[in-house]
């Protein structure tokens, strides 16, 4: 590889990851998710470069390839991606994609399972982030697929955010995102270096690879939208965000009062946004409702009269004092915990079993505890009645007692937390004002700062 100091200037790549690492709060350790491709093989010999070279030796450099068991050659891949570690002297991990894979959906599935290992492994080894090589032509034909089938000012348009937060503890940040493929593959070249193409990068029955036919290289109509489509959403996030702050209410949980000039207003957006993020998470989902959904609900409010509707999980009681939202009391699950383990119960609540024996979660019921809590808490007794129909409860299993009883009284509670699907597993940097304001209504911690400074969120919300 021809060292820096031979080249007029460091090269657009090792510029790039040198303007990345200047962003870190602190220096720490870096985990590259490394796939044998150009752009994260790319990604780790630039940050190498800069680190060793660029003034930042301050921070370190960890690898980790997951081999997802799906092509033959993909053991040999992470093998070739173990030999360029070692002999640059960065420590490298291979996690294979074990168990049962699905019949559909695969790519989804291997996607989940990826960040999921990367995750575990960036806690193990104590990396203060992940980094992954998407490139601004990822991007290009993420946005370009997403118009093909988004309205206009979807949120979706703003394409992949330069942060995101996997399972609420690992920021996975993409610095190469701004960078182009061809410039990361002329680092690479100049490097003497190779890398694998993945043949399903080539395979037309993918919409990703015609997108990319179509779109010839040229980016540029593109990219002027996802930029203005993510300061777009940005902002949005930053005014639901002090939407809820300001006029919504979560009592144990289980129901949301939204004061009535939020709830009148669905044809406003950062309104409709703020009331359908509620209801997902009140309806224990991991997205927001569908248009048609939205479009019923605008239509039931929109009416002005009090009375009430269910759609997606979730009734909406409207009354002269707000809508209030809580859970349908149908098809509540019960499930089984087993010491040491957590789930999560109905979409809604994580459960943690930190006693000695298994313990089951199933629908309580109103107790006259949470009733009477919910009432002091200011809820009409009618609201009281229905949604506490949907609260958890905790038991030891039937056959380990005569009757269902309550827990031993000197086991330990299980852990109840409210479930956020929204963003628990991928939080985009776009959405954080608003995912935290959403995590303090129901009670929950603030989600984790990012490690660096100019994660766009950050940059605008504070400033
Ligand atoms: N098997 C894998 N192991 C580790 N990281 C991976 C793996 N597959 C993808 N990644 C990470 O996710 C990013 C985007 O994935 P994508 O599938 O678009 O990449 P690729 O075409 O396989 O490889 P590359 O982006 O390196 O050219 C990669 O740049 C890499 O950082």
């Amino acid at each position: 590889m021809p060292a820096e100091a031979d080249r007029a200037a460091p090269h657009v790549a090792v510029e790039a990851a040198k303007q990345f690492l200047s962003t870190f709060k602190t220096p720490g350790l870096i985990l590259a998710a490394i796939s044998g491709g150009s752009d994260s093989k790319g990604l780790l010999l630039a940050l190498h470069e800069a680190i060793a070279r660029g003034g930042f030796s301050a921070f370190s450099l960890a690898a980790c390839t997951v081999d997802h068991a799906l092509r033959s050659e993909s053991a040999d891949e992470a093998r070739a991606v173990a030999a360029l570690c070692a002999a640059r002297g960065i420590p490298h991990t291979v996690c294979r994609w074990q168990g049962e894979k699905p019949a559909t959906g695969i790519q989804a599935a291997a996607r989940a399972a990826r960040y999921r290992l990367l995750s575990d492994t960036a806690l193990d080894i104590g990396a203060s982030c992940i980094v992954t090589g998407h490139t601004a032509d990822d991007q290009a034909e993420t946005v370009a697929m997403r118009q093909g089938r988004s309205q206009p000012d979807a949120p979706g348009l703003a394409g992949m955010a330069d942060g995101v937060l996997a399972h609420r503890r690992t920021w996975v940040l993409r610095p190469f995102l701004r960078l182009r493929r061809a410039d990361i593959r002329d680092y690479l070249s100049a490097c003497g270096e190779g890398w694998f193409d993945d043949p399903s990068n080539s395979n037309v029955s993918f919409e990703r690879v015609r997108v990319r036919q179509a779109l010839g290289g040229d980016i540029r109509p593109v990219e002027e939208g996802w930029m203005a489509a993510g300061e777009a959403r940005l902002s949005s996030s930053v005014r639901v965000a002090r939407l809820l702050a300001q006029q919504a209410h979560v009592f144990e949980g289980l129901v949301a009062r939204l004061d009535p000039a939020l709830a009148v207003n669905m044809a406003d957006a950062d309104c409709s946004r703020a009331i359908l993020a509620v209801t997902a998470v009140i309806g224990g989902r991991p997205h927001l409702p569908g248009r048609e959904t939205a479009a019923r609900l605008a239509a039931f409010l929109a009416d002005g009269n009090n009375g009430r509707m269910t759609a997606g999980r979730v009734v909406f009681d409207r009354r002269r004092s707000g809508l209030y939202l809580y859970r349908e009391a149908r098809d509540l699950p019960e499930m089984m915990i087993e010491p040491g383990q957590e789930a999560i119960w109905d979409g809604r609540f994580l459960v943690g079993n930190d006693g000695r024996e298994p313990i089951v979660v199933h629908v309580g019921g109103e107790t006259d505890e949470l009733g009477a809590r919910l009432i002091a808490a200011g809820l009409p007794e009618p609201v009281v009645k229905r949604a506490a129909r949907s609260a958890p409860a905790c038991s030891l299993p039937v056959s380990s007692t005569e009757h269902r009883e309550a827990l031993e009284p000197l086991a330990p509670k299980p852990r109840i937390e409210s479930s956020i699907g929204l963003y628990d597993t991928f939080l985009p940097c776009f959405d954080l004002m608003m995912a935290n304001s959403i995590a303090v209504l129901f009670g929950r911690d603030r989600y984790r700062a990012p490690p660096v400074h100019d994660v766009l969120t950050e940059k605008r919300a504070w400033a």
